[in-house]
């Protein structure tokens, strides 16, 4: 077991779905997975393990924000060797294009937080990218089910409630969808060689006000675990 998950070593599948709500967790697990074995209570921050389609998968709820997905990301690469790590979260729409309910394939993770500084230092703002692989599965599998999607720049910011966002310079520049984690997934997986991606539900949009339901936020956007899943 780690600090923050109560697993024994080889109860966690090698690829893992990283939803930040433990609810939206048990919710793939119920209704996507078989054999289903829930390997954490720990805070409730919900994991699970189970069989899609008769593969080992596991389902670990990362909490909000990059403090908190940096330490499952952490968890599972070090402690359980996790090799394939895949975001499946909700975002804010930004451009005019992107749609409440969309898919967006985080390609790319601007970041207002520290991190990325913190780890390489004053002189150099790295990008942190997702697996090219992963992507273009994910968009090969996102255009043959015809789901609406996008593919390119998210925000992954450090605030919810965020006064100072410019949206406009952000959507004049490309950047689709602003959420929590993705910066922090995308740095560590190329700190230790893993695979990563983020795939985002459109949940509300920004600029419109557009909303979706807590609940529909915890239960819903089966486009997006599918594609996940399949990935
Ligand atoms: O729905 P999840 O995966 O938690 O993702 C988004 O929702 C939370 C904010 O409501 C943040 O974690 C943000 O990134
Ligand atoms: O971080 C997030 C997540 C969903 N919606 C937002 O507006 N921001």
């Amino acid at each position: 077991m780690s600090t923050h998950i109560g697993a024994a070593k080889g109860e966690i599948a090698e690829k893992v779905l990283l939803p930040g709500d433990p609810l939206r967790a048990k919710y793939i697990a119920e209704n996507f997975l078989t054999d289903i074995h829930l390997y954490n209570e720990i805070r409730n921050a919900f994991g699970y393990t189970g069989l899609y389609k008769g593969e080992k998968v596991s389902i670990q709820s990362s909490g909000m924000g990059i403090p908190s997905i940096s330490i499952y990301v952490n968890e599972l690469i070090q402690s359980y060797d996790v090799q394939t790590l895949i975001r499946v979260g909700t975002a804010g729409g930004l451009g005019a294009n992107v749609k409440i309910r969309d898919v967006v394939l985080g390609q790319a993770a601007s970041t207002d937080s520290s991190i990325v500084t913190n780890t390489f230092g004053p002189g150099i703002n790295f990008a942190p990218v997702a697996d090219y692989g992963l992507l273009s599965r994910a968009a090969e599998l996102a255009e043959a089910d015809k789901i609406n999607y996008h593919v390119g720049n998210v925000l992954g910011e450090d605030r919810f409630y965020n006064d100072e966002i410019d949206m406009k310079k952000l959507i004049d520049y490309g950047v689709l969808a602003t959420e929590m984690e993705t910066p922090a997934l995308y740095l560590l997986a190329a700190k230790y060689k893993r695979r990563a991606l983020s795939i985002l539900t459109i949940s509300n949009h920004l600029v419109t006000g557009e909303e979706t339901t807590a609940e529909e936020r915890q239960t819903s956007f089966n486009d997006m675990i599918n594609l996940a899943l399949q990935v």
